[in-house]
């Protein structure tokens, strides 16, 4: 293992720092390397390479709208033994006291992003002389991502739609009720659901949809700080609903008022807010439930409830 990520880093040092760090998905572990210290990711099932890819490509997406630090992806290197390693920079990182206010703001500059540059290239094409594509990063008009992203280990329907609702009904929550249909045949889930679905629509009757990027699996285990400020990190990223970030959060909480005002103060909550976030929080039920069995399948089974009254 030692040889192999000395070659595909290009090192010729490589040193166990005594740092590990791993999560419910993969172990971790920090190296001192000629270029610095990273840490390394590795996971043993076949699906992990495209685990990886996808946490690389949301971790790239994210650094390059420079509005919230993330640790900067290094590599995604196969394993002869099977499976995959992640390297990343590894970043100081303690449980978030300090930098709850930053990290409000800088989550909403992060989903104000594309917003802004869509607004930027509207004025700019307004303006006799100015081109579009001033922007460095692609302007999204769509929903989804152009790599699947695993929300925990299992991949994540990430093919383009035009329309938001679309996306989220038939991309997230039709996607996670096919695996429970799959694996229990729930009959209360089916039918609970044919009702939903026609009544989706009726809840953004009051909100305007602008694709934002998200970090996708926004709990409390994946923020930190370092010394100069809150970071975020394993991010199952795709350009969605910005409401959307905010339903796993408030499911686990963890997250206090002064991150909330902050975020609130550049995104301020649209009418019917609360009703979408119980259906934000259904996709992560549902993902859980498929994750972990029948212990979530109650509380999917008592949104999709609330939801239809
Ligand atoms: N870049 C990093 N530098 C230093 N430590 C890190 C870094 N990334 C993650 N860690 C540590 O490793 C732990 C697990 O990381 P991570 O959440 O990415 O693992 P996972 O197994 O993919 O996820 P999860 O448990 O959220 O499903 C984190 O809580 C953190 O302590």
């Amino acid at each position: 293992m030692e040889a192999m990520l000395k070659k595909e880093l290009g090192t010729s040092m490589l040193k166990y720092t005594g740092y590990s760090g791993g999560g419910c998905i993969s172990e971790g572990q920090s190296y001192d390397t000629d270029n610095g210290r990273v840490f390394v990711k590795i996971n043993h099932k076949s699906q992990a390479k495209r685990m990886f890819d996808g946490e690389m490509a949301s971790l790239d997406a994210i650094l390059q709208t420079e509005t919230i630090k993330v640790p900067k992806p290094v590599k995604v290197i196969e394993l002869d033994t099977g499976g995959s390693a992640f390297v990343m920079e590894h970043l100081d990182m303690k449980g978030l006291t300090k930098y709850s206010t930053q990290l409000g703001e800088k989550l909403a500059n992060l989903h104000l992003h594309n917003k802004r540059s869509l607004d930027k290239q509207m004025r700019e094409q307004q303006t006799v002389g100015k081109g579009a594509g001033l922007s460095e990063m692609p302007l999204v008009e769509k929903y989804g991502f152009h790599v699947a992203t695993c929300c925990g280990y299992l991949p994540q329907e990430n093919e383009w739609q035009d329309d938001w609702v679309t996306f989220y009904s038939r991309h997230r929550l039709q996607h996670q009720l096919n695996m429970v249909e799959k694996s229990c045949g729930d009959r209360e889930a089916r039918e609970l659901w044919s009702h939903l679905q026609l009544k989706i629509p009726q809840l953004f009757t009051e909100v305007e949809v602008v694709p934002a990027l998200l970090h996708g699996d926004l709990w409390g285990g994946n923020v930190a700080q370092t010394t100069e400020g809150p970071v975020i990190f394993d991010p199952a990223s795709f350009y969605g609903h910005s409401e959307y970030e905010l339903g796993i959060m408030a499911m686990f909480g963890g997250f206090s008022s002064s991150f909330y005002s902050a975020y609130h103060e550049n995104i301020p909550k649209a009418p019917g807010f609360t009703q979408r976030n119980q259906l934000y929080q259904l996709f992560h039920n549902l993902n859980h439930w498929n994750h972990f069995g029948g212990g979530y399948k109650s509380s999917s089974l008592r949104i999709m409830k609330d939801l239809v009254k």
